[in-house]
């Protein structure tokens, strides 16, 4: 006989946990099956570890200005055992706040194993087999590993096999150059590392701006990393200084060779031994879960929220996730993915911050637009700080007089954005902010400035 539960959760990631508390304080019996570690990517090999390390990498490239602040600081060396023991230290804190919550929770029960569906609303993990009417799947994504001619024949890094790491790679060449690409590239090059990044794109970040990639790519190369765009990463082979990544360019080595290569080239989805089709739930050509609007999938009593129903790709999306489900589920809500005003940052240094549309989106609407645009060199609170690298930028709608995006590629820009992401969550309109008294010296504190100096700008209509 099956065991049976009120709901059956299938991973510990972002939603999930959440999920189980709102579940058992309804006073259901819920099951959260989970197959390695509790927290999932972000808490693990994600977001967690890898700000940690961005943290030490930014202490690092300060202490080698410090003479630019008048401190002086000698020489700086890089005690990397130490520098990977404060991530550790920062993920087994977080995954142990995890565990002990759902430890806390009457009417849960946590199963270690692999969940693998065997009929409609029933699994078997270990061997048992448990049901119930509602499943929520939350399983998330790994690194994605294309099958790159040679990939078999070298040792490549991940973004989980690489937050261990206790020494300094001489020379890493980063796959990829996006989110998980250039975060570790510029940590790794503060660190003390050479860095090349092979991007096959013809720029940085694609998904941004032209601009916003040019001045990423400006300051990374300004710390002396080394950036292939236009290259084809085709084969890896091995080589006696380490790894040779094969690349096809329109100029420079057909070759380049590390000691280490990371591969950020994507996500996968989690999806490919979950027996969806004994379930009857559908997947996308990627694999991505299909869901609606209020994350239900194809098949009855099942939802799919966080990484693998491609609706995002960020804690903050899988966490919006849970909450469109709980407030559906449990609190009598009408709430759907569509009204998520998507933001998000990039931890290089200094930050990029996002909100809504780029401009190249708003463009692209056709629509009447307004755009302004301002350098850090004009922000008082990045020269005090002598961090003047970037913009900021804001879209809005001429006619309607609504913000449509922004991008805040600037010190703080990661916070600093939050003021244009929640008038946009508001429907403010670009009037709204023109008496309001920011503090100085702050970044935040050009919002309305900027806002002020929008202007309109041809657009295709
Ligand atoms: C290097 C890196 C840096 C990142 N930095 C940021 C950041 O700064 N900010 C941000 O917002 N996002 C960041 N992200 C993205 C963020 O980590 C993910 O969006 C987030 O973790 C997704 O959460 P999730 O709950 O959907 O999935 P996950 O956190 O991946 O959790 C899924 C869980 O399901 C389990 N599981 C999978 N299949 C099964 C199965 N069949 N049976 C049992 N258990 C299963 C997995 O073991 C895992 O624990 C980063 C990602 C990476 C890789
Ligand atoms: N700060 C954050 O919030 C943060 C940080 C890290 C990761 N993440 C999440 O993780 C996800 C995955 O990040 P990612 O950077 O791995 O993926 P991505 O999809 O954002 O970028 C992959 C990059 O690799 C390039 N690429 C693909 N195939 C290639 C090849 N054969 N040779 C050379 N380049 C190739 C692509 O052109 C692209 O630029 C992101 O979508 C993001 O949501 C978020």
């Amino acid at each position: 006989m099956p065991r049976s539960f009120d709901a059956i959760i299938v991973g510990a990631g972002q939603a999930g946990p959440a999920l189980a508390n709102r579940l058992t304080g309804a006073g259901k019996t819920v099951a959260i099956v989970e197959r390695h570690l509790v927290g999932g990517t972000c808490v693990n090999t994600g977001c967690k570890p890898t700000k940690t390390l961005v943290a030490s990498a930014y202490a690092a490239h300060l202490a080698r200005r410090g003479a630019e602040y008048g401190v002086g600081v000698g020489a700086v060396s890089i005690d990397m055992p130490t520098v990977a023991a404060r991530a550790r230290k920062v993920i087994l804190d977080s995954r142990k706040g995890n565990e002990d919550w759902l430890a806390g929770m009457p009417g849960l029960t946590l199963i270690r194993g692999h969940a693998r569906f065997v009929a409609p609303r029933r699994l078997e993990v270990n061997g048992e087999t448990i049901e119930a009417p509602q499943v929520f799947l939350n399983v998330g994504g790994r690194a994605n590993v294309p099958d790159f001619p040679g990939v078999d024949e070298v040792d490549y890094l991940t973004n989980s096999t690489i937050i261990p790491l206790e020494s300094v790679p001489e020379h890493l060449v980063v796959v990829g150059g996006s989110y998980i690409g250039l975060e570790f590239a510029q940590m790794y090059r503060r660190f003390g590392a050479r860095v090349t990044v092979v991007e096959q794109g013809p720029r940085l970040v694609q998904r941004e701006d032209e601009d916003v990639s040019a001045e990423i790519r400006a300051f990374l190369e300004g710390e002396g990393i080394e950036v292939r765009t236009d290259a084809c990463c085709i084969r890896l082979a091995r080589h006696s200084n380490g790894v040779s990544v094969g690349v096809d360019c329109t100029d420079g080595s057909p070759e380049v060779v590390g000691t280490h290569v990371l591969l950020a080239v994507g996500r996968r989805p989690n999806t490919d031994d979950l027996g969806l089709d004994k379930a009857g739930i559908a997947v996308d050509e990627r694999g991505y879960i299909k869901v609606d609007d209020r994350l239900a999938t194809s098949a009855e009593g099942v939802w799919a929220m966080g990484d693998c129903n491609g609706k995002g790709a960020f804690t903050h999306t899988a966490w919006n996730d849970y909450e469109i489900v709980a407030a559906n589920l449990l609190d009598g809500g009408d709430r759907r993915v569509s009204d998520r005003i998507l933001g998000y940052a990039l931890y290089v240094d200094p930050p990029l911050g996002r909100v809504g549309m780029t401009e190249t989106q708003a463009r692209a609407s056709g629509r009447p637009l307004l755009v302004s645009k301002r350098p850090m060199t004009r922000v008082g609170r990045a020269v005090e700080k002598a961090e003047t690298h970037g913009f900021m930028k804001v879209v809005a709608d001429a006619e309607t007089k609504q913000i449509l995006g922004a991008a805040i590629l600037g010190t703080g820009g990661d916070e600093a954005i939050h003021g244009i992401l929640d008038m946009m969550n508001a429907k403010a309109s670009i009037g709204t902010l023109q008496w309001a008294v920011p503090i100085h010296p702050t970044v935040s504190e050009l919002i309305p400035t900027l806002i002020g100096d929008l202007q309109p700008v041809e657009t295709n209509r």
